[in-house]
C-alpha cells in the first residue's frame, strides 16, 4: 500500500526529544567535531559535509547499487577516505544504523513528505534516510543533521531537491521518535504492519520470528527480539584450545587495548568466549599474544554450535570428523582445535573456491592437519568417495541468515520469502548426503544461523522421517553442559534455538542426530 493510500492524520506530531540546550544530541555532545568533519568537502553552495557522512552515504549506495555487504564496504570506504578512528566509528554508526532502521525511517519519510518512498529519487532517499537516522536514532544536533543532509543532497544528488530534503527533515525534527511511532501505528492497516514498520523489519520476517518464538511458548519476547536485532552486537572472541590461556586467565591479565579504553572480559555463554568492551578486536588479539589463529573474532552462538558437536560425547582417538559447509571457516577453526585435543582428524568442505581459501586461513593454527576440499556437499566427492564414513559431521547449512540481522544490517532487506524453498531443498539434500556418509553410531550437528522454522525444525523432522535409522539427541542438554551457565532453552523440542535478546548470541539453531 502506498503512503498516499494509507490513512493519515492532518497535523504533524509535535514535541521534542531530550536534546541539550545547544540542540546537540548526547553522542555528539561528548564526541565534538573531529578534524575529518572540519575538512569535509564543501557542497555547491559552499557548505560542509563531514567525511564520515560522505563515507556513510557511499556505503548506502554501494549496498543499493552494487549489492555490496555493508560489513565489507564500510572498512573499504573508511580506508579510502582515511578516516581517523573516531570518524570511522561515526561513519559506521551512520551507515549501519541507517541500514538497520531503513524500514522505520522510510515510513517516517513517507508520513513527513506525503509521498510514497518509491517515488523519491534513490539518491535523495538515502540522504533522507541518513538524516532521519541522525535525528531519531543518534540524536545528532538537529541543525547539524538537517544542514549537512541538505549539503549532502547538493553534493551527491539532485541540487534542485535540496529544499525538499530540508522540508522533510525539518518536519521529522519537529516530533520525537515516540510520536512518530505513534503516527506509524495510527496509519498502519494492521497491528503487524505497525510493529514491522516501527521495528524496521519486513513483515514476513516478523511473522517467521514470531512463529519460532511461539514454538517455544515465548511469543511474548517478540518485541525484545526485534529490538535486539536493531542493536550492534558486542564483539566476541573465541579463545581456542591451543591459545595457552583460558578466557578467565585472559580477563585476569587485564588485557588493556586502545590505551586503556577497552578490556576483554570472560563473559557470554561460550566457555571459549571473551567479550571486547569497545576498542579494536585486532589490537585485543595482538595484546593477548597467543599463537596465530588461536584467538579469533567469532559470535558465541557459533562457538557453542561447533562445541555441541565436538563435546556431544568424549572423543575417541582416530575419529573422523567432517565440516560439510565450512566457509569461511569460523566453526572449522573450533573443530580443528578440538579435534587436535582429542586425536581426531578433520576434513573441511566448501563449495565456493574463494570461501575454501578463507577456511585454510581460518585454520592456520592447525595448518596441515585439516584436509580442505572444494566440492558440492551433495556429491560423494565432498566426503572423499562413496564409501567414506565420518564419526561426526557438521552441516552448518546455507540459510536465510535471519538469526544474524543485527550483524548484517542490510540483510533483512535482501532476503525474500521466495528464497526459502530453494534454501530448504538444499538443506534437506545436504542432510541426506551427510546421512549417507555417517558411520554407525556417528553424530550429525545440523546448524543454521536462522530461526525460521522451515529451515530448522522442519528440515530436521524431514530428515528423521526419511532416515528411520536416525534419532534426535537432546541438543539443549548438550549445550547446557557445554555453556558457562545454564541456558534458557524452553519448549518441548530437543533442538536448541539461541537468540540475540535472550542469550546475547546470533540466532543459531542446533540439532543433533545420531545413527543407530
Ligand atoms: C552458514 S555458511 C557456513 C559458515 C561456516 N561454517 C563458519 O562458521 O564460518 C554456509 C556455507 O555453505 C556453503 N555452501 C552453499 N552451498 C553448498 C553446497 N552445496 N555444498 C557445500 N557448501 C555449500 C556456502 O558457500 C557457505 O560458505
Amino acid at each position: 500500500m502506498s503512503a498516499a493510500e494509507r490513512p493519515r492524520r492532518r497535523n504533524e506530531p509535535s514535541g521534542r526529544d531530550g536534546r541539550g540546550r545547544d540542540g546537540r544530541g548526547r553522542g555528539e555532545q561528548s564526541r565534538g567535531r573531529g578534524p575529518e568533519e572540519r575538512r569535509g568537502r564543501g557542497g555547491a553552495a559552499g557548505g560542509r559535509v563531514s567525511a564520515a557522512r560522505l563515507v556513510a552515504y557511499d556505503v548506502l549506495r554501494d549496498v543499493e547499487n552494487r549489492d555490496a555487504y555493508a560489513n565489507l564496504a564500510l572498512p573499504a570506504r573508511i580506508r579510502e577516505a582515511r578516516l581517523n578512528p573516531r570518524d570511522a566509528a561515526l561513519a559506521t554508526e551512520l551507515a549501519a544504523g541507517t541500514l538497520r532502521g531503513r524500514g522505520r525511517y522510510d515510513r517516517i519519510i513517507e508520513l513527513a513528505s506525503g509521498r510514497d518512498i518509491s517515488e523519491v529519487d534513490s539518491r535523495t532517499r538515502n540522504v533522507l534516510r541518513l538524516g532521519a537516522h541522525q535525528l531519531l536514532g543518534m540524536r545528532t544536533a538537529a541543525h547539524a543533521a538537517v544542514n549537512e543532509s541538505v549539503e549532502l543532497q547538493r553534493r551527491v544528488a539532485n541540487e534542485r531537491a535540496a529544499g525538499f530534503v530540508n522540508g522533510v527533515l525539518r518536519a521529522i525534527e519537529r516530533a520525537d521518535g515516540a510520536a512518530w511511532d505513534a503516527r506509524i501505528g495510527e496509519t498502519a492497516t494492521s497491528a503487524d504492519e505497525a510493529l514491522a514498520d516501527r521495528t524496521s523489519h519486513p513483515a514476513w520476517v516478523l511473522r517467521a520470528l514470531r512463529a519460532a518464538l511461539q514454538s517455544e511458548g515465548r511469543e511474548s519476547e517478540l518485541e525484545d527480539l526485534l529490538a535486539a536485532d536493531n542493536l550492534a552486537p558486542r564483539v566476541s572472541l573465541a579463545l581456542l584450545p591451543g591459545a595457552g590461556i583460558d578466557a578467565e586467565t585472559a580477563e585476569a591479565l587485564g588485557i588493556d587495548v586502545d590505551r586503556g579504553e577497552a578490556t576483554v572480559t570472560a563473559s557470554g555463554p561460550s566457555p571459549l568466549g571473551l567479550e571486547l568492551r569497545g576498542g579494536d578486536p585486532g589490537r585485543a588479539i595482538d595484546a593477548l599474544d597467543a599463537p596465530e589463529g588461536t584467538v579469533r573474532v567469532q559470535d558465541q552462538g557459533s562457538q557453542l554450535a561447533a562445541l555441541a558437536l565436538s563435546r556431544v560425547r568424549p572423543v575417541a582417538a582416530g575419529e573422523r570428523w567432517l565440516d560439510l559447509c565450512a566457509g569461511p571457516g569460523g566453526k572449522t577453526a573450533v573443530l580443528a582445535a578440538e579435534a587436535a585435543l582429542g586425536g581426531a582428524s578433520l576434513r573441511a568442505n566448501e563449495v565456493s573456491e574463494h570461501r575454501a581459501e578463507l577456511v585454510s586461513r581460518a585454520v592456520v593454527a592447525h595448518e596441515g592437519d585439516v584436509e580442505i576440499v572444494c566440492r558440492d556437499g551433495r556429491d560423494d566427492g565432498a566426503f572423499g568417495g562413496p564409501d567414506a564414513r565420518f564419526d561426526r559431521i557438521l552441516i552448518d547449512a546455507p540459510c536465510s541468515g535471519l538469526g544474524a540481522l543485527r550483524r548484517r544490517p542490510e540483510a533483512r532487506w535482501r532476503k525474500t520469502p521466495e528464497d526459502l524453498p530453494m534454501l530448504t531443498a538444499l538443506q534437506g539434500e545436504l542432510f541426506d548426503s551427510a546421512v549417507r556418509h555417517l558411520a554407525p553410531g556417528g553424530v550429525i550437528a545440523y546448524v543454521t544461523c536462522s530461526p525460521h522454522l522451515a529451515e530448522t525444525r522442519v528440515v530436521v523432522a524431514g530428515a528423521l522421517k526419511r532416515h528411520p535409522g536416525l534419532r534426535e539427541l537432546d541438543a539443549r542438554a548438550v549445550l547446557n553442559a557445554v555453556a558457562r551457565d545454564a541456558l534458557d532453552l524452553p519448549g518441548p523440542q530437543l533442538g536448541a534455538q539461541l537468540w540475540p535478546h535472550r542469550h546475547g548470541t546470533d540466532g543459531m539453531f542446533v540439532a543433533l542426530v545420531a545413527m543407530n
